[in-house]
This record gives structure tokens, sequence and C-alpha cells, in this order.
């Protein structure tokens, strides 16, 4: 199996990597290309002994399977300079945040195969959590297809795109609010007198077990929290301050506001005939953002 990455940034090289050290996948057999030519991020992937380039079209000629793995605004650029040479013998799987699979089917041939996921950074360390749909033009065996590359670097599961948004608010930018969680325990180890980086690792290996034992035995998160919190316990107390914050409220909010900005990037990338209104080339956020509101006052 050939495989491909265009943009050979965070998500390509951790994929990359679980790829390769699944041992189901060959690192000669997998390009990558990102346009700089003193390009660090490249650098890094070539350590993996993956071939790289400038080129995005000569990784699309060399791949079965070629990710989109650049920044959402760039998305449009790169897949319109694939399609050209894009035929039903590859399999395109974006993960960029945002862009549906009706945009990425619009700048390519007819019938062509697409697929969108949703991936995380653990992926870095085998640990990652993807969901991925399927596009109208994709095989029957698409499905297992993406389901055994995804596994290399973790969970996989497959859902409507409808909720690939959601996903991204929950597990696409969870682990930035769980990287914060373990400084914030950390904070109050400092404050209590531990070292900081005795509280880092107590404050890690917490949350690595609390989700160790959730998924080791199936058991609700509330049935494993009464296990921890004896009547008039210490844990009862922490939790009454967490729940004053708003704890749970504040990660319900979190989960839903990233949600919907996943969904308004998405929808800031109209179909082609609204195309000519927009700037896709640059990624700058303000304009971004500028242009995202102009959008939202047109409707
Ligand atoms: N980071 C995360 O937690 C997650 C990210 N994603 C999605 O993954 C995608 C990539 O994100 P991430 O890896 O974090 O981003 P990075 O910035 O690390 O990587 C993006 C890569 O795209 C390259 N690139 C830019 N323009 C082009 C182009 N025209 N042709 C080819 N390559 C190009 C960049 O090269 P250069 O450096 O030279 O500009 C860089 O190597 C995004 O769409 C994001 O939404 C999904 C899930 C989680
Ligand atoms: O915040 C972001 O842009 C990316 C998308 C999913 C997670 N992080």
């Amino acid at each position: 199996m050939k495989i491909g990455f265009i943009g050979g940034g965070k998500m390509a090289q951790a994929l990359a990597r679980g790829l390769i050290s699944s041992g189901r996948y060959k690192a000669e057999n997998i390009i990558a290309s990102s346009p700089k030519v003193d390009n660090k991020l490249l650098e890094e992937i070539r350590k993996l002994g993956v071939a790289t380039t400038h080129d995005n079209v000569e990784v699309a000629n060399n791949s079965e399977v070629v990710f989109i793995a650049v920044k959402p605004l760039q998305v449009s650029k790169v897949v319109s300079e694939i399609a050209p040479i894009f035929r039903r013998d590859k399999l395109l799987v974006s993960i960029a945040m945002g862009i549906t699979m009706r945009y990425m089917e619009t700048l390519l041939p007819s019938k062509s195969r697409v697929v969108r996921v949703m991936p995380n950074t653990p992926a870095v360390v085998g640990a990652g959590a993807s969901a991925y749909s399927l596009g109208a033009g994709c095989l029957d065996t698409d499905s297992g297809l993406v389901h055994d590359l995804l596994s290399t670097v973790g969970f996989a599961v497959e859902v409507p795109e409808v909720l690939i948004d959601p996903v991204t608010g929950l597990s696409g930018s969870g682990p930035s609010y769980m990287f914060n969680a373990i400084e914030g325990l950390a904070d109050g180890g400092v404050k209590m007198g531990l070292s900081r980086e005795l509280s880092i690792k107590l404050a890690a290996y917490t949350l690595y077990g609390a989700a160790k034992m959730i998924l080791e035995t199936g058991d609700h998160p509330a049935v494993l929290k009464e296990a921890v919190q004896s009547p008039g316990g210490t844990s009862a107390y922490g939790m009454h301050e967490l729940e004053k914050g708003g704890f749970r409220g504040l990660l319900i909010n979190a989960v839903e506001a990233a949600s919907n900005r996943s969904k308004s990037t998405g929808d800031l990338v109209l179909p082609r005939q609204s195309m000519e209104n927009m700037i896709y080339e640059d990624d700058h956020h303000e304009e971004f953002t500028s242009k995202r509101v102009a959008i939202a006052g047109r409707r």
C-alpha cells in the first residue's frame, strides 16, 4: 500500500510514525510533501525514512491513499492541485478540521473516493482517538482500509459525517483541555508543597489511570467516582469545590464551543460557485475571521 501525506506537520508525522511502527506499513512506501524548501517539519518526517518532496502532485501520483494534512484554509488549494490526476484507484483522506466531504468532492472528479477523519495528537504515542466518515464514492472495502490505517495510532470508529464536528469539539480538541487540567492539578500540588516535577507526574498518572479504568472496566464514570469518595472523605470535599466552579458545565461548554467552531470553519468554505468571494490561499487569522463575519452577515 503506497501512502502519501500532503502537509508534513504535526499530525502527518504522528500518523506516519504510527503506520511505520505498527509494522504493517513500510516507510519506503510513504511520501510526504510541504512547500517550503528549508522545512524543519519535513526534515523530521524524513528521519522516519519517509520520502519527501515539495510537489503535492508527485505525492498524489505515487500514492493509493492520499492524506490531506494541511490547515483547513489550504485544503481548497491542495485538493484542486491534485484533482487533474485523481482517479478512482486513489483514496483521499482529509484530516482537516471543519472541511466537509461535499466540499472536497466538488473539487475532485465525480465519484472520487473521499474520507473525512478527525484524529487527535495523542496519536503521536499510539493513544489517539479518531472518528471517520466515508463519502458517497467510497468502495465497500474503504471502511476497513481506513480503520486499519487509523488503528495503528489508537482507537478508530466510523461515524456519520454530521458527528465529525462534535468529535472535533470533544476528542480532536480535548487533549488541550486535559493538558490544562494536568497543569491545574499540578499547580494545586505545588501550592500544597509538592515539587513541580512530582506534581506533573502525579497529575498525568492520575488522568492516565482514570482513563484506563474507564476503558478496561467498562464501568460508568459515576460508579468509579463513587468508589473514590468515601462519606466525609477528602474527595467529596475536593469535588464540592470543583462543582462550585461549574466543572462539568465548563467542559460541556468547551465541547459545544469547539464543535460550533469546527462547523463554522466548514461553513466558511462555500460551494464552488461562491468561491470568487473568498481568498483561500490566505490563512491569516484576522482575514479569516473578518471573512467569516462578512459571510455570516450575508446569510
Ligand atoms: N493539531 C491537532 O491537534 C489536530 C489537527 N488536525 C488537523 O490536521 C491538519 C494539520 O494540522 P497540524 O498537523 O496540526 O498542522 P501543522 O501546521 O503542523 O502542519 C501543516 C503542514 O501543512 C504544510 N503546508 C502548508 N501549505 C501547504 C501546501 N500548499 N501544500 C502542502 N503542504 C502545505 C505545512 O508546511 P509549512 O510548515 O511549510 O507551512 C505543514 O507541514 C489541520 O487541518 C488540522 O485541522 C486534526 C486533528 C488534531
Ligand atoms: O484547534 C485546531 O485547529 C485543531 C483541530 C482539532 C484539534 N485541534
